[in-house]
């Protein structure tokens, strides 16, 4: 058997006391000695990695994903067409606001980010969803900003809700679309015992089938033993901030197993123009009853973390990585903010665009020509244009990547539509700069190939209404989930919880308004919030509370 032998990072074995470093007859450290100074400096740069702007504070776990019913019929999607294949991942849960050291849902009421990283040999899929199927926003990444800086510490003092939740409620109240998402975080969701959680896709995705049908879909992973609350904070043994990440390891390291089942919700081209709401608007569910679960896979966990750093901070999830042939973006205008948001992110984190060379990161079918080796059966050779650049590990020293394009990078023709957005050569190589009368006569020919119900389609997508102005339809939803899915004690639970978290507003404006902005939802729920802040209560319809932001009053 090969010996564990102390070495150098170089990999040359250490033969001297690791713990004693070399000096002269006079008593002076030398600079020669290599390895003290090795670690001195690696452990000053061992936290040299940005944290991320939100979901900071994380845990993870090993998974595996088998598919067990095909969605070949509305995909070309590789991962999604055979029965009984399995993709080993990682899932890291997260809460949003905190930083790295605060409280984890054992102690944050904040959603659940849920991502999940899956190695197929068709390349990398990440799912980033969160364990509500809704949002606060649905316009896009600059209501982002807005929205999560005021859900994070004051910038003038450094507190946060604790001290003053006037930012936390002035936000949420000036844009009452949010009001769905957060009648959810005070109810007994928004606090739960890892892994015991449900993971949503929230946006609407589109899928495209061989013939060029769309599909429009949502994606739900549904924990088999169903959501576990932290309600009285006897769920799990409560030590302080870590412990829902202690709960998630110590069960893992004792042999527990957790699993999901996956489903798909979906709607024709035309069930998706005659819905009720609008399929791009990420604060809207769809009923169950007209649109019923189908079940396509299945995930368990495999193995707890044994790298936090390597496994769980410098992990990169992204939804541009489910983005390939056969599943295009909805124009939903947060998803959309979202393909470039998070590529960016990592860019900065890692300070580099070679993030995705890291094992925990890397393709399958990007092998690391100077270490390991994959036996798993790849798809293809990955190849394209980038290279070099800060911490390349390999990836780029591949004979394709040349700095122009020869004729043994295969160009596959895309399986769906350029309607789409996506470009079909009709050759499977690169063939040099085209004749340009060419190039007419094969666009002619990719129109006749165009999405079926191409118009409805362009309907559908075209539909961002909601973006302005807010409606009594925005609403029902979360009066639906109040009344008629909470129970009265529930209920009780969420209106002191709503008293608790706001009683910290200073400023009085924003305290009187948070009473009507839940006298939206339930007009009962509205007064006795107004009691328990001790503010005057008037009950304002949407239209009236809209008028009333205008004045700040
Ligand atoms: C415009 C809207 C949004 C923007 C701009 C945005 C941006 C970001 C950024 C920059 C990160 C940190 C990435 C990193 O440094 O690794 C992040 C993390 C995350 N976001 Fe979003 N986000 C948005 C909306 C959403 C929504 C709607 C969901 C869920 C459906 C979501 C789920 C997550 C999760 C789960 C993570 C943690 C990923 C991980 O585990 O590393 N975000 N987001």
């Amino acid at each position: 058997m090969t010996e564990k032998i102390y070495s150098y990072r170089s990999g040359n074995a250490f033969t001297k006391n690791p713990l004693v470093p070399e000096y002269d007859a006079c008593g002076n450290l030398l600079i020669k000695d290599v390895h003290h100074f090795e670690q001195m400096t690696t452990f000053n740069r061992s936290t040299n990695i940005s944290e991320r702007i939100v979901h900071s504070k994380g845990s993870g776990c090993f998974v595996k994903m088998k598919i067990t019913d095909p969605l070949s019929d509305i995909t070309v999607a590789k991962p999604f067409q055979n029965a009984g294949e399995e993709y080993e991942g990682i899932l890291r849960m997260s809460t949003v606001a905190g930083e790295r050291g605060t409280g984890d849902h054992s102690t944050v009421r904040d959603p659940v980010g849920t991502s999940f990283k899956f190695k197929t040999p068709y390349g990398v899929m990440d799912w980033v969803f969160n364990n509500t199927p809704v949002f606060f926003i649905r316009t896009g990444g600059t209501q982002f900003e807005h929205f999560i800086k005021s859900q994070k510490r004051d910038h003038r003092t450094g507190l946060g809700a604790d001290y003053d939740a006037t930012q936390f409620w002035d936000y949420l109240t000036l844009n009452p679309e949010s009001i769905h998402q957060v009648t959810y975080l005070f109810g007994d969701r928004g606090k739960q015992v890892y892994p015991y959680f449900n993971a949503y896709s929230g946006h609407t995705l589109k899928f495209i089938n061989k013939d060029n049908e769309v599909t429009y879909v949502q994606i739900h992973v549904i924990q088999d033993e169903g959501v576990k609350n932290i309600v009285n904070g006897d769920e799990i043994p409560i030590f302080g901030p870590d412990s829902n990440r202690a709960h998630l390891q110590s069960t893992l390291e004792a042999g527990k197993k957790y699993s999901w089942t996956c489903y798909v919700q979906t709607m024709t081209p035309q069930q998706a123009l005659d819905f009720k709401y609008n399929v791009n608007d990420l604060t809207k569910v769809w009923s169950h009853k007209e649109y019923p679960l189908r079940k396509f896979a299945t995930i368990e966990t495999t193995a707890p973390i044994d790298n936090y750093f390597e496994q769980v901070e410098q992990v990169a999830m992204s939804p541009s990585n489910l983005i390939m042939d056969g599943i295009e973006p909805s124009n939903d205008p947060v998803l959309v903010a979202r393909l470039f948001s998070y590529d960016d992110a990592h860019r900065f984190r890692f300070n580099s665009p070679n993030y995705d060379q890291l094992p925990i990161n890397r393709p399958l079918n990007t092998e690391c020509p100077y270490g390991y080796k994959t036996n798993n059966k790849v798809d293809h050779i990955p190849a394209n244009l980038t290279r070099d650049g800060f911490m390349s590990l390999g990836a780029s020293s591949d004979k394709s990547f040349i700095s122009s394009v020869d004729n043994s990078i295969k160009f596959p023709p895309s399986a769906v539509c350029p309607i789409t957005g996506k470009s079909a050569p009709a050759h499977s190589h690169y063939v040099g700069a085209k004749y340009r009368a060419d190039v007419d006569t094969e666009q002619k020919g990719l129109k006749a190939n165009q999405v079926k119900d191409h118009e409805t389609v362009a309907k559908v997508d075209s539909n961002l209404s909601f973006m302005e102005g807010i409606n009594e339809i925005d609403i029902e939803q979360a009066t639906a989930l109040y009344e008629k899915i909470y129970t009265k004690e529930q209920q009780e639970r969420m209106a002191k919880e709503l008293i608790n978290h706001a009683s910290t507003t200073k400023s009085p404006i924003v305290r009187k308004r948070i009473p009507q902005y839940w006298g939206l939802v339930n007009k009962d729920l509205g007064a006795k919030i107004a009691e328990g802040l001790n503010v005057e209560y008037e009950y304002l319809p949407l239209k009236e509370y809209c008028e009333s932001l205008k004045t700040g009053e």
